[in-house]
């Protein structure tokens, strides 16, 4: 598979007003993206995600390590480098405010050099795709949050470049178009074979559209893996047991330091113990827990669960792509 953006080891420091020590928002970073592929960069608030993404594009410089786009070194041939890339940050800083929906789809499909029957057919076909056909005459100005980001997306598609990177796309936008700018990517990721990064906290955004998620905490690379992978091998460690009857404080207290991502729920007709186990033989662990004090489990399922859930277990849990490997052997 060829390789089209190639991070290795990249660092990131910055400076604290009036203290001597550093801010190490990225430690010695390293992945890749294959054409053709659609990535997720997660990770808690904090955690080095924006810092990495202005490094890859250009707006912020490493302090060690290197980055290559279509094989070129962003550091030596910027330019040429840059020009493989279109990014969508915050802000949506890639249009212009002043002109229509229209008037930018033509500006930037002028741009790439099209013919003047090919600018309109661009803009018509991107009108359609994002619903924004009704909009067409509107300034940007005026659109809601959600349409300008329609727009800008759909500006940076048309710059046709090897690699699109979305800083939050459905950040701050209501339910229904988040949903709306959801399905018009899928179709655009299945129809078209772009190579995208993402970086969100929506998770059904990650679960939908990415094939591969690259977990950063702490500055570091926790986890690099495909979406697939993670679901099964959470899902293949997650149950919800229910208890014959409630537990004592004292196995309470030990079930939640021993298995510290389970949760236990009591009511007077049910009790339910969720657990998601490190290693899937932890389970008799958990048997011989129970049995201690004689309770009885009346039923064990497996739960299905969903990315939002693999990330918090990840990102709490602390997994690493050392423990996942070892458990997936
Ligand atoms: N310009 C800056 N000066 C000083 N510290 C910074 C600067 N930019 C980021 N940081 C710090 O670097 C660390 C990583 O920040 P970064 O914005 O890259 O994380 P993030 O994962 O994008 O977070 P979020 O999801 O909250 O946007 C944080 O501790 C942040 O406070």
């Amino acid at each position: 598979m060829e390789k089209i953006i190639e991070v290795r080891g990249i660092s990131k420091a910055y400076g604290k007003r009036k203290m001597k020590e550093k801010i190490h928002a990225v430690r010695d970073v390293s992945f890749h993206v294959n054409r053709g592929e659609v990535v997720g960069l997660l990770g808690p608030n904090g955690a080095g995600k924006t810092s990495t993404i202005k490094m890859l594009c250009g707006l912020l410089e490493s302090d060690a390590g290197s980055i290559h786009i279509n094989g070129l070194d962003i550091c030596k041939k910027r330019l040429k480098a840059l020009e493989h890339i279109s990014a969508v940050l915050e802000g949506n800083r890639n249009l212009y405010w002043r002109l229509t929906v229209r008037e930018n789809l033509e500006y930037f499909a002028g741009n790439r050099g099209y013919s003047r029957k090919q600018v309109a057919y661009q803009a018509d076909k991107l009108l359609e795709q994002f619903n924004l056909k009704d909009k067409e005459n509107e300034l940007v100005n005026g659109l809601s949050r959600g349409m300008q980001q329609k727009l800008a997306i759909a500006v940076a598609l048309l710059a046709n470049t090897d690699v699109i990177l979305l800083d939050e796309p459905t950040l701050g936008l209501d339910v229904e178009v988040s949903y709306e700018l959801r399905n018009i990517l899928n179709r655009i990721v299945k129809e078209e074979q772009r190579t995208i990064i993402i970086s969100s906290h929506d998770m059904p955004v990650v679960q939908e559209l990415c094939d591969r998620v690259i977990i950063i905490n702490k500055g570091e690379v926790v986890i690099d893996d495909r979406v697939e992978n993670l679901l099964k091998l959470f899902e293949t460690r997650a149950y919800s047991m229910k208890l014959g009857e409630g537990l004592s404080v004292d196995q309470e207290n030990k079930l939640l330091s021993k298995f510290p991502l389970s949760t236990y729920t009591t009511s007077s007709h049910e009790t339910i113990v969720e657990v998601n186990l490190e290693h899937s033989q932890d389970i008799y662990e958990l048997f011989d827990l129970l049995k201690e004090e004689g309770t009885m489990v009346e039923s064990i399922d497996r739960i299905t669960i969903d990315f939002e859930q693999v990330f918090v277990q990840i990102v709490k849990g602390g997994m690493t792509n050392e423990m996942a490997a070892s458990i997936q052997c």
